[in-house]
């Protein structure tokens, strides 16, 4: 075989041989962006495999302009009844993305010198199971619970029972598949629906927590109010939000476009400040027992991760416009991809200017004789 080889080589022309050389280039190169460098974080997903979710491939560029066309204006969205429609459409388009560039768990932590992002990532839920008092038995609900990577950890860490409830079917496969993988199928189980009218009977839960996820809710108050249900009295309801801080001025034209351009980036339909999100708790009846931005000093920038991995983002933006000029990534990919590379620059500057948060904590109880 390889005398075969020498033979060819020997035998070819100068302008044969540097043609192969340079396609040999090519290929190795093309190789090692996809599969060697790879994303920004490896989990489970190859750039190869980069899709719409649910969708078929030849549906993933029109629902992504019915997706951005929706969104363009969220605060000033009219018909309501339509968000989670379009937020299990956004899901589609970028549960593969959030796979491959950032892990299995769609949220942000406080950094933490000498930690990796996983170990922030997992720090970060194990304080939610810690603050819920959960034990081996309990069981507790994860409104919005993506692909599952916190359902995972506060199992894993707690020994309780967790049922995620989302939107999108597609994360629903994703998530059972990891399970099984991680051995915790026993404990952790997923359905899918809406968390604005969830399958389950009233006080049937043990604790409840939502995860940068009821920000995606048109009428905070409804999920508030269903989690609120489904709680048994006197148990907790642990909650990381996407709010507005104090430092955010509505008459400030940098702070309003950075907003938006956050709102417009990952699908919310208007987003809340942070005294609203405590006033609708109370409202529906939770005692609110403590409340606070984990992003505050001496906590260090949650924003740190999305900014230091801009020259990842532009690698694999090479490499998905390669992946979709090829055919291998379906159409459409590539804007969706856009819109992330300028969402993620808009969560930046909410962070460094201070005026947005993605982790405004609450603790809530449902009092034990209602009010
Ligand atoms: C809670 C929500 C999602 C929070 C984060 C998990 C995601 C918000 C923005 C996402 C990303 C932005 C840039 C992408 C980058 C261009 C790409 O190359 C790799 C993936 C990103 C880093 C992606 C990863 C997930 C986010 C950080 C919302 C939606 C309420
Ligand atoms: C940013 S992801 C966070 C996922 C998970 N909490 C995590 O941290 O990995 C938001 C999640 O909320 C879910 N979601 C949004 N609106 C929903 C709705 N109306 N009903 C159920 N789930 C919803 C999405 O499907 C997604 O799983």
């Amino acid at each position: 075989m390889l005398d075969m080889v020498m033979e060819m080589i020997t035998g070819a022309d100068p302008y044969t041989l540097a043609a192969v050389g340079a396609s040999l280039i090519v290929a190795v190169g093309i190789y090692y962006l996809v599969f060697i460098l790879g994303p920004a974080e490896t989990k489970g997903k190859s750039a190869v495999e980069l899709g719409g979710g649910s969708l078929a491939r030849e549906q993933v560029a029109d629902n992504y302009k019915a997706y951005a066309d929706f969104f363009k204006k969220p605060k000033e969205i009219e018909n309501a009844k339509q968000v989670p429609k379009l937020v299990d459409t956004f899901y589609n388009l970028v549960t593969d993305i959030y796979e491959w560039g950032w892990g299995q768990s769609f949220h942000f932590s406080p950094a933490i010198t000498g930690k990796s992002h996983r170990e922030e990532t997992r720090l970060h839920e194990e304080h939610v199971a810690d603050l819920l008092h959960i034990k081996p038995k309990d069981k507790v609900l994860d409104a919005g619970c993506g692909v599952g990577g916190p359902m995972r950890a506060i199992a894993a860490h707690s020994g309780a029972n967790v049922v995620g409830i989302t939107i999108n079917d597609y994360q629903v496969a994703r998530a059972r598949s990891h399970n099984k993988k991680a051995g915790l199928d026993n404990l952790c189980e997923v359905i899918c629906g809406d968390f604005l009218n969830m399958p389950f009977t009233d006080n049937s839960f043990d604790g409840a927590y939502s995860i940068e996820a009821t920000c995606h809710a048109p009428q905070l108050r409804d999920v508030y109010a269903e989690i609120y249900r489904v709680l048994k009295p006197g148990k907790l309801y642990v909650t990381y939000e996407w709010v507005t801080t104090p430092l955010y001025r509505a008459d400030n034209s940098e702070h309003v476009e950075i907003i938006h351009g956050i709102e417009h980036g990952d699908a919310l339909p208007g987003l809340r400040s942070y005294s609203q999100v405590v006033d609708i708790a109370k409202d529906v009846g939770f005692e609110v027992l403590e409340e606070k931005d984990l992003a505050l000093p001496p906590a260090l920038p949650w924003w740190k991760r999305l900014k230091m991995g801009r020259i990842a983002y532009y690698r694999n933006h090479v490499v998905i416009a390669l992946l979709s000029f090829l055919g291998v990534a379906p159409q459409g990919v590539v804007d969706v991809h856009e819109m992330l590379f300028k969402t993620a620059e808009h969560l930046s500057r909410g962070g460094e200017t201070g005026i947005f948060t993605p982790m405004h904590l609450l603790v809530c109880r449902k009092p034990e004789i209602e009010q």
